[in-house]
């Protein structure tokens, strides 16, 4: 495989569980260094599409390559990739340090189980057994074992899920730090603001199919950013497109949000307009996320 070949390579997936069509003629991309998000609404189709790129699933028809290869090709393929699934079956009885130390060997890549904890932050429950581990720190010892060795690519299912702030910080500094050694990851998140702020691409499932798919500039851009404020009833009217309820409430929507706030804001000044509960903003992924079933 030539080096700008992509990671990832599917194309017109399918799956079907009895006569429930899961995923539909799905295609898609994942360069070599990107963080590419899958996100989606419940019951998308992600995990299902993971679990055929991850090689454990095998589809109903469509081409999927891993590294040039075909995943389910175990031994071309799963020495290259960690995977963090969104719940490992960790032996009860093994210590968190002993769980480590299997999954490395079984990933047949080369590490030090220390570095690995600390990566992880881990170290202070090296000897605890799994079953003893609250729901943060398993999750952190699916995320140790997917490290393990720095894989090439890396499959993030959920990661944050139970993470409080502080080990979420962590987690995602250990990432940076996996992409600066050239990883490239994959990520399933319901979590949009880090999708928004992590990924270089993303990629929206609904119903089995991409619906869309780009950067999150590309994904946004297309709907208008919205302002909102509440105007007194003898106020003028505003200097921008605006709906205004009877409640008083306006809405402003508007794809240049920098003129029209500072427009607005000149006005209220000019005319001594209290703009009460002023709120603006970006279009986010969670508005074209709403957006989904309108188009
Ligand atoms: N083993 C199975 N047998 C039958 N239906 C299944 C099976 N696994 C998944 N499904 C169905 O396939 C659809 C896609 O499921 P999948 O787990 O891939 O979605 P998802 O995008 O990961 O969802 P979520 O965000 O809710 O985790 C869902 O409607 C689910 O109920």
């Amino acid at each position: 495989m030539s080096s700008t070949a992509p990671v990832i390579d599917v194309d017109g997936l399918r799956l079907s569980y009895g006569t429930f069509h899961a995923v539909r003629d799905l295609s898609f991309r994942v360069e070599r260094g990107e963080l590419y998000a899958l996100l989606g609404t419940n019951g998308a189709g992600k995990t299902s599409t993971l679990e055929i790129v991850e090689g454990h699933r095998a589809a109903d028809s469509g081409r999927v390559r891993v590294f040039g290869h075909d995943p389910r090709n175990r031994r071309a393929v799963r020495h290259r990739i960690g995977v963090m699934l969104q719940e490992s079956g960790f032996s009860p009885d093994l210590t968190v340090e002993e769980s480590v130390r299997l999954f490395g060997t079984l990933s047949r890549r080369s590490d030090s189980v220390p570095r690995v904890l600390g990566v992880a932050g881990l170290t202070h429950k090296a000897g605890t057994r799994a079953s003893q581990l609250s729901g943060g720190e398993k999750r952190r010892l699916d995320f140790a074992t997917a490290v393990y060795g720095t894989p090439e690519l890396v499959f993030l299912d959920e990661p944050t899920t139970g993470l409080d702030i502080r080990s979420r910080d962590a987690l995602w500094a250990a990432v940076d730090r996996l992409r600066e050694d050239g990883a490239t990851v994959v990520l399933t998140t319901h979590y949009l603001e880090e999708a928004q702020q992590r990924a270089d691409r993303i990629g929206l499932m609904h119903e089995g199919v991409l619906k869309r798919e780009g950067t999150v500039h590309e994904l946004t851009r297309t709907l208008p950013a919205v302002i909102r404020f509440t105007l007194a009833d003898t106020a003028p009217r505003p200097p921008v497109p605006a709906v205004r309820r009877d409640d008083g409430s306006v809405v402003v929507e508007t794809f240049d949000l920098e003129a029209d706030l500072y427009t607005l804001l000149g006005w209220a000044r000019a005319h001594a307009v209290e703009l009460r509960g002023l709120e603006a903003g970006p279009t986010g992924l969670d508005d074209v996320f709403r957006a989904l079933d309108d188009r």
